[in-house]
């Protein structure tokens, strides 16, 4: 590669996705050393509107479409994004080049901390009933009103600063629940008071959840070679399932669907809920397979959202969708 070569990289404009934007070319930079990487922030729909709630977005990708569109124009060589927000089925002429190794891709639970100095309150076992949470995801409310039927909930936008301050600062609130994963890469985890896991009265995560992912043009090659030095094959193949268990059943990012994959002995185990979203219902599955290609983890999640449609997740996802509002137009 000639030693003036630019690469055009672009992300959102906020604090965590530049910090991630910065991670993905810092390892970029040491096998590519004579390239110049230029980060561009852009500021989406997404982070502008605040206030339509998600749930009435329909199937609109308000975060990434934008990036997508400039990236289509040549504008950008390729977007880094949380693999979460990307819906599962990409613009025509865009690929994910990448699927980076996974941060700790659990939920946390953070408590307002004038309340754990107060009452050392440490987790959602501590809480007392009737508490406010903080968060505006149907898959986060609907899992934890299934395990804490005491619970009351509130909506909670902005990114993590903001929603850290706005926990501060409301008195209705008492916790909130964000990402290990962006928090980590913030070094804000030490605001973390309980991790979620599922084996200990948690919520299963959000399909893709503390992955990057990296898109470019799939004609592209010269790009789709730089990035693949990025790949983590065992990140991107349990992805690769969890992204199919969502496709399959046709949930975009606002349906409650959790997943939860580990390599255990060589076996990608992966677990999946679906949850209406008053929390009274639910569907769960577990398996757990040797998958070793693309085709093979596409072919799991596949398998693994019917066997939930079978145990009854249609039925629920039917009554979601029922519910649902008209996209909005903005
Ligand atoms: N919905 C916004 C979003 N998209 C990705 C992350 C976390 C980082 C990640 O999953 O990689 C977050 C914040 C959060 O849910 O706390």
């Amino acid at each position: 590669m000639s030693e003036t070569t630019t690469v055009n990289v672009g992300t959102r404009k906020s604090p965590l996705a530049m910090a991630q934007a910065e991670l993905v070319v810092k390892a970029l930079q040491k096998n590519y050393p004579s390239v110049h990487f230029e980060i561009q922030g852009m500021t989406t729909t997404g982070d502008r509107d605040q206030n339509t709630a998600l749930y009435n977005f329909g199937g609109k990708n308000l975060w990434t479409s934008q990036l997508e569109d400039r990236l289509r124009a040549k504008e950008l060589d390729f977007v880094v994004h949380c693999l979460k927000d990307m819906p599962t089925a990409l613009p025509d002429g865009c690929v994910l080049g990448a699927i980076t190794q996974r941060e700790d891709p659990r939920d946390t639970l953070v408590i307002k901390p004038s309340l754990v100095q107060q009452h050392g309150w440490k987790s959602l076992a501590d809480l007392p009933d009737g508490s406010v949470i903080g968060t505006s995801s149907v898959r986060r409310m609907a899992q934890l009103r299934r395990r804490y039927p005491s619970l009351k909930f509130q909506d909670h936008r902005g990114n993590i600063q903001t929603r850290l301050r706005k926990l501060d600062e409301d008195p209705n609130l008492t916790a909130i629940i964000l990402a290990a994963a962006g928090l980590q890469r913030m070094g804000l985890d030490n605001h973390i008071s309980q991790f979620l896991e599922s084996d200990s009265g948690g919520i299963l995560w959000a399909v893709g959840q503390g992955a990057l992912a990296v898109e470019c043009r799939a004609d592209d090659e010269r790009t789709l070679e730089i990035l693949r030095t990025l790949e983590d094959k065992q990140t991107t193949l349990a992805c690769l399932a969890e992204r199919n268990v969502m496709r399959t059943l046709e949930g975009g990012c606002s349906v409650p669907i959790g997943v939860e994959t580990h390599w255990v002995d060589g076996k990608l185990r992966l677990r999946a809920t679906v949850v209406s979203v008053d929390g009274t219902e639910s569907v769960d599955t577990e398996k757990s397979e040797v998958v070793s290609s693309p085709e093979e983890a596409e072919e799991y999640g596949k398998r693994v959202a019917l066997e939930l449609v079978e145990r009854g997740a249609g039925k629920i996802l039917d009554t979601i969708n029922e519910r649902r509002q008209p996209p909005s137009s903005t």
